[in-house]
């Protein structure tokens, strides 16, 4: 029995659609937490979007509202520290790159934008760069 052009086009559309949802929803649920927001270039600390307020811990949700550089994002260590490992590289060298291939790794942590510390935000101090 042949079921017809457009049910076989149907069933052949939902595999794909389907699997691009789950993907899309995989990614939007890892990236809620460690991606809850980006440090602001002004003076004011970051806010904490609706987003990160609905889907964080109340952990990571007072990190993300205490502000500050690193402790933006939810590091997932549950401490505000220090980086242990600070990229320098002048305009254009290839550093977002470097970054985000040493991001795939599961034990690097790393801040969502460039939080220029040493020649935007110095003046702020270590607590605001935690
Ligand atoms: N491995 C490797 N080899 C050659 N070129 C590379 C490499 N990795 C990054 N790139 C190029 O570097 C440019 C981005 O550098 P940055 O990430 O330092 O840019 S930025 O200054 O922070 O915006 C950017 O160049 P443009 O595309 O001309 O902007 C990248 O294409």
């Amino acid at each position: 029995m042949d079921a017809g052009p457009v049910p076989q086009l149907r069933r052949r559309l939902l595999l794909p659609l389907g699997t691009m949802l789950f993907l899309c929803l995989y990614m939007f649920y890892s990236c809620a937490g460690s991606c809850s927001s980006y440090p602001s270039s002004s003076a004011a600390p970051a806010q904490p979007g609706v987003l990160s307020q609905l889907l964080l811990r109340p952990q990571a949700r007072q990190q993300a509202e205490d502000g500050g550089a690193i402790s933006s994002f939810y590091n997932g260590s549950g401490s505000k520290k220090l980086p242990q490992a600070i990229i320098i590289g002048v305009k254009k060298g290839g550093t977002r790159a470097l970054l985000e291939f040493l991001r795939v790794h599961p034990d690097i942590r790393a801040v969502g934008a460039e939080p220029h510390f040493f020649d935007r935000n110095y003046d702020k101090g270590l607590d605001w760069y935690r």
